[in-house]
């Protein structure tokens, strides 16, 4: 892999490697762009097949952190963790230690929270070591588990995109089908079942199937199964690159709307879901109640007035929507615009020098 040319195509400002032999850390952190603030993004713990694939994980994540907090007007840059390992069997206390203290070393330019793989527990450890850190116990003061935040998005999202795709937000009697229910499906599919929803789930952890069996009258399928399964709205909400070549053939669905990040293997991807008359609600837009909930803990945290603005995650999606008709591009170009124009214009109001510029983890506790 040629490691700069990447940085320098996609622009990104700093990639760190951590190593602690003593607690066999080994992790990436990816920093793209801190235009509108210090880069705020998840950790994810996972196997990765290769050093490489891991590298390239951290870089698209941070990516699209950056897109992600510029569309949902947070003041805040992109950047993203990979630890590599197995997340039920490699963890130990000083790993995650040793994390927060490369942490501390970046002085604020990157702040972590949950990912894949990671817990609330795996938080409050690195707390130990740094105040660069959200997602932490409420009783530190912190928003606690991003999951039902960004589960409440994901829902107000899909009836945003169940609007565009069938004239009406009501997901009642709609058919989702739910691929990974993991931390944040788990509670998307408790808002869907509310509303009577009918659910067909899959998932690669048994006990996760059963669980919505049980608590939602879902129906379960094999996880290769998912993507051809008769249904009104394909829900991704494991890992990326779930819209490829392969799948875009079987899905049946009339929308695409779930919490996983990345979903499209490629742009091109997108542009396909267009031409097919699918409506796509762009990843990271949809799935950013979770980052709008531990971002508010910069400011001192409030789950009223986190909530309230995880809510305009339903009209900026009926927004991205108009765009796209509009000026008739695929959705993630049309989000991809509208974070892309916040960055500049912020970028370009925030020009003039200041020799003692605040920083916003200052006002935390304030
Ligand atoms: N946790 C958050 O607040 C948050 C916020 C924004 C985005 N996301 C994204 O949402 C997705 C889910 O996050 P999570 O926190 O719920 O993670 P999680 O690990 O709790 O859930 C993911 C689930 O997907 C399952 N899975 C993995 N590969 C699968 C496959 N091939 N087929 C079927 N199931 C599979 C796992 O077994 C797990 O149950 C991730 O892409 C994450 O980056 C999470
Ligand atoms: C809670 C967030 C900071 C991180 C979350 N995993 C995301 O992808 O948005």
């Amino acid at each position: 892999m040629e490691i700069f040319k990447y940085l320098e195509d996609q622009d990104y400002e700093q990639v760190v490697f951590c190593q602690d032999k003593n607690s066999g850390l080994k992790a990436i952190i990816a920093i793209h762009d801190t235009t509108l603030g210090p880069a705020l993004g998840g950790t994810r713990m996972w196997t990765y097949d290769s050093e490489e694939d891991a590298i390239i994980d951290a870089l698209r994540l941070a990516k699209g952190m950056t897109y992600k907090n510029a569309a949902a007007g947070l003041n805040l840059g992109g950047g993203k963790t990979v630890i590599i390992g197995d997340p039920k069997k490699d963890k130990n206390p000083e790993m995650f230690r040793a994390f927060g203290r490369y942490i501390q070393g970046l002085n604020g330019r990157y702040i972590t929270a949950e990912d894949v793989g990671t817990t609330v527990q795996d938080m409050d450890t690195i707390y130990m070591e740094t105040d660069y850190v959200t997602g932490i116990s409420p009783e530190f003061g912190s928003s606690g588990n991003p999951s039902p935040a960004t589960a409440y998005g994901v829902y107000l999202g899909m009836k945003a995109t169940a609007k565009e795709a069938f004239g009406s937000d009501s997901l009642e009697g709609k058919v989702v089908a739910v691929q990974g229910v993991g931390n944040v499906a788990y509670h998307m599919c408790k808002h869907l079942h509310e509303e009577g929803a009918k659910l067909i789930v899959t998932d690669i952890n048994k006990d996760s199937v059963k669980r919505a069996m049980e608590d939602f009258g879902a129906h379960a399928v094999d996880p290769d199964d998912i993507y051809g399964v008769e249904c009104d709205i394909y829900a991704p909400c494991a890992l990326g690159a779930t819209i490829n070549d392969d799948t875009l053939s079987q899905i049946k669905a009339k929308a695409i709307a779930g919490s996983a990040n990345n979903q499209l293997a490629e742009p091109r991807h997108g542009e396909k879901l267009n031409e097919l008359g699918i409506v796509y609600a762009p990843d990271y837009v949809i799935n950013s109640g979770g980052v709008i909930n531990v971002a508010d803990e910069l400011n001192g945290y409030n789950q009223d007035r986190a909530f309230k603005q995880i809510e305009k995650i339903y009209d900026s999606l009926e927004r991205i929507f108009e765009i796209s008709k509009r000026d008739n591009i695929p959705t993630h170009i049309a989000a991809d615009r509208m974070a892309e124009e916040r960055i500049e214009s912020v970028s370009r109001s925030r020009s003039t020098f200041l020799k003692n510029e605040h920083s916003i983890i200052s006002r935390r506790n304030g």
